[in-house]
């Protein structure tokens, strides 16, 4: 059994989704899970959706018309025939997306999000599964929600793995080619939930151990994990192989091409991970095993842009210790901040945040009713792992750090 996972990129117009054919007819698609997600940027383009429709009713059925053009173009490519009943189903899910906000009383943000974004992941996987099944490709689609079962933590939710492993077991068919979604699952009361932004990859990993999977592949427009992100570096190498607790490193930094959460269910039953070019699928790619370090071994770079650098100083000159730094990081959990990086000292605390969740002015209100508050926004997160000072030095040239912390083998810089 094995679980490929291909994510919007390589699907964002109907050539990817041809592509998804022929890397199944190359590599081979026997007691194979397909785990896909929304088309290209679809998910920005429903959150667009769920916002005009809390802030700007205005605009709200122009935006939904944008995402049913881009689905019909794809489709038109797709399928010659316009009576073929994947249009139909298409325009199904469409109807029921509308008829959410039509019947919905809820006024909780996180429930409307969630009820809503994976339409995106359903809508693809329909079009995916009708258009393999066209070209010879016969395939089951599966809704995730009935087998990912999660808590209602929603935008952010957490899997049952009790219920989740049940579900799998006792409903799978795995000598069939299946294909579900990403992202989406549900909870107790069967409302759909999400994993997180990304979050296919972790579905892919749920689904690998909970089928006691060979192996998991993510069909990248990279070749495999670099040792930077190559839109902003340049000369980014291939890495060969590398161990789970370095690539848990690499995504816990950031790094982009594999979601911080795919490797610790996979990791627990020694899954191995491929990261693979869908546009050369025979290369080898990465192998994410279990091992030590990266081959070969080289620095690894890692850039999160538009973050965010809070710092705090108590009003009264009293010590910032364990009470208040517990109080900041309660805060930090409540308004759903990442945090990249900490560094206290007496009478300060910084914090560098991703804002992901948009809660940003909503926290700074609640800290500055107790400290002394500098906000820096807009700010850069540099990572280096197995750094050498000559890497440093070429990095904090052209630039102002606001913040460094080195370790062993990591340094990490905050810069404007
Ligand atoms: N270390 C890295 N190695 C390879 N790609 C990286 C790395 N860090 C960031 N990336 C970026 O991740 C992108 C692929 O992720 P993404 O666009 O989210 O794909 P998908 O839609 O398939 O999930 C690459 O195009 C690359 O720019
Ligand atoms: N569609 C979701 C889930 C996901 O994982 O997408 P991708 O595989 O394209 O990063 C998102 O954009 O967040």
């Amino acid at each position: 059994m094995q679980v490929f996972k291909f994510g919007g990129a390589s699907v964002k117009d109907a050539n990817g989704v041809k592509n998804v054919s022929i890397v199944l007819q190359k590599v081979g698609y026997k007691n194979t899970l397909i785990v896909v997600s929304a088309m290209g940027k679809t998910t920005n383009a429903i959150e667009v959706i769920i916002n005009n429709y809390l802030n700007n009713k205005g605009e709200l059925q122009s935006s939904i018309h944008d995402v049913i053009k881009y689905h019909n173009e794809i489709l038109l490519d797709l399928f010659s025939n316009e009576r073929h009943p994947v249009f139909k189903k298409v325009s199904s899910l469409f109807e029921e997306l509308k008829s959410f906000f039509d019947r919905n009383k809820s006024p909780d943000y996180n429930f409307i999000y969630d009820q809503v974004i994976g339409y995106g992941e359903l809508i693809s996987t329909t079009i995916i599964s009708e258009y393999l099944n066209e070209t010879g490709i016969k395939n089951n689609w599966l809704d995730a929600r009935e087998y990912i079962k999660t808590d209602n933590y929603y935008r952010r939710a957490n899997v049952n793995w009790d219920e989740t492993q049940q579900q799998i077991s006792s409903k799978f068919d795995k000598s069939i080619l299946n294909i579900t979604q990403g992202f989406i699952g549900s909870d107790s009361n069967n409302f759909t939930t999400t994993l997180g932004r990304e979050g296919s990859d972790y579905t892919a990993a749920i689904f690998a151990y909970c089928l006691n999977a060979e192996s998991v592949t993510i069909w990248k427009d990279v070749p495999g994990v670099l040792n930077a992100d190559p839109r902003y570096f340049e000369n980014a190498q291939l890495l060969n192989k590398i161990s789970y607790r370095e690539a848990i490193e690499l995504a816990f930094y950031g790094a982009s091409v594999i979601h911080p959460k795919t490797l610790q269910p996979l990791q627990g039953k020694e899954i191995p991970l491929y990261v693979k070019s869908f546009l050369k699928p025979e290369n080898k790619g990465t192998k994410v095993e279990k091992g030590i370090g990266i081959e070969p071994n080289i620095p690894c770079f890692i850039v999160k842009k538009n973050q965010v650098l809070i710092s705090l100083s108590s009003l009264d000159f009293s010590y910032i210790v364990e009470e208040s730094i517990s109080e900041i990081f309660a805060l930090l959990h409540l308004y759903k901040m990442k945090v990249d990086v900490i560094q206290n000292s007496a009478i300060s605390f910084s914090v560098c945040v991703d804002n992901i969740y948009n809660n940003l002015d909503k926290l700074l209100q609640h800290l500055k009713a107790k400290f002394k508050v500098t906000c820096n926004d807009n700010v850069s997160l540099y990572t280096i792992r197995h750094y050498n000072q000559e890497d440093i030095d070429q990095l904090e040239k052209d630039k102002t750090v606001l913040l460094k912390q080195l370790t062993k083998e990591t340094v990490q810089m905050v810069t404007k």
